[in-house]
């Protein structure tokens, strides 16, 4: 009998046929109020699932005694209750460093976009406002030659940095769990405390996981350190930042502006006051959207839940 293994985010029929080569499918284009109690009937004798930002916590797992590994389409997985999952014996597993170089582009494109005030730009000259050349109050501030902190310096704070370095030649700092000699060596990036790197930065981004650790790593103490013409830029997950503080820092100009891929909750509330405030260039979480990228997170996905459920060790089994 073949396991059986739920997908439950809409994939392309090339993930779904590989996955059913080895495993009964069942498959759910998206979680809701409507899907949610056929999932959890279905969990019941699942042995895998596949997705990304399932809460899998006690309370699901309770509901899913024969499961034996969880496989996120994403790098983060901050949705899933690691230890808790270990203490089961269920396998755990994400998709990184194929998602790099466009998570990177993504984060380029907001800081270039929150620097030279791209958004507001366009709305000005959609809305017919443009009617002599433009002055000073609408300019935006350089990019190239500016100094760039990088907060975690894992796979795509590595791609930032090398956009950083061969394309704005940007001195580099960065402040991360451990050295990291490649990006030292391959471009220029120096180590340094969180302190540092927020005092010296002209742009301050997050690239950082989840964790208790991260948790509100940026506070009101954290923009008081940074320069009052730094641009944050985070694309980590909306919980490394305390948003009230950021909205001081940004009401108050003690940062100039922010570039947000991530909130606290998503989707963001549209009455939610970074919303109203025109320093701030907001994007849906799109840092890995793009065709080919999700396709290759979402076959790395399945190609870890196959090795998972044939009792293989699969390629980005969670540690
Ligand atoms: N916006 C998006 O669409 C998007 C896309 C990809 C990743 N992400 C987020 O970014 C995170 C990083 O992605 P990645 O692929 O670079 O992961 P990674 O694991 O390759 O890198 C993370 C880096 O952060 C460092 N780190 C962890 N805790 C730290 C701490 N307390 N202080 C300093 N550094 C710390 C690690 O040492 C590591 O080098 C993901 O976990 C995810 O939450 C978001
Ligand atoms: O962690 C990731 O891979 C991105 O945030 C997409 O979910």
């Amino acid at each position: 009998m073949k396991p059986k293994a739920i997908v439950y985010k809409k994939v392309d029929s090339k993930v779904l046929e590989f996955i059913q080569l080895t495993c009964d499918v069942v498959s759910f284009d998206k979680l809701d109020s409507e899907t949610y109690p056929t999932f959890l009937k279905e969990l019941k004798d699942a042995h895998g699932i596949l997705g990304s930002g399932l809460k899998v916590n006690k309370e699901l797992l309770d509901q899913a005694p024969q499961l034996k590994i969880v496989c996120n389409t994403s790098v983060g997985y901050d949705n899933l209750d690691i230890e808790e999952l270990s203490a089961r014996g269920i396998m755990a597993t994400n998709t990184p460093d194929v998602l790099n170089d466009t998570v990177a582009d993504t984060i380029f494109g907001l800081l270039l976009a929150t620097a030279r005030r791209i958004p507001e730009m366009d709305q000005l000259v959609k809305n017919g406002q443009w009617k002599s050349m433009i002055g000073e109050e609408f300019y935006g501030v350089d990019v190239h030659h500016k100094t760039l902190g990088i907060i975690g310096m894992g796979g795509v704070g590595n791609a930032i940095a090398k956009r950083a370095h061969f394309g704005f030649d940007m001195p580099i700092f960065y402040h991360n769990r451990s050295r990291n000699e490649h990006a030292e060596f391959e471009y220029g990036a120096t180590y340094c405390s969180l302190d540092e790197l927020l005092q010296k930065s002209d742009y301050v981004c997050l690239m950082t996981p989840l964790t208790p650790a991260t948790e509100n790593l940026i506070g009101k103490r954290e923009f008081e350190l940074m320069k009052n013409t730094a641009i944050f830029i985070n694309g980590s997950r909306g919980k490394t930042v305390d948003e009230v503080a950021l909205v001081d820092a940004l009401k108050t100009g003690e940062i100039l502006a922010a570039g947000l891929d991530v909130f606290v909750q998503e989707p963001v509330q549209p009455d939610h006051s970074l919303l109203a405030l025109k320093n701030v260039v907001t994007l849906p979480h799109i840092g890995s959207a793009v065709y080919e990228t999700r396709m290759k997170m979402a076959m790395l996905g399945a190609r870890n839940l196959v090795a998972g459920l044939l009792g293989e060790v699969p390629p980005n089994l969670i540690k």
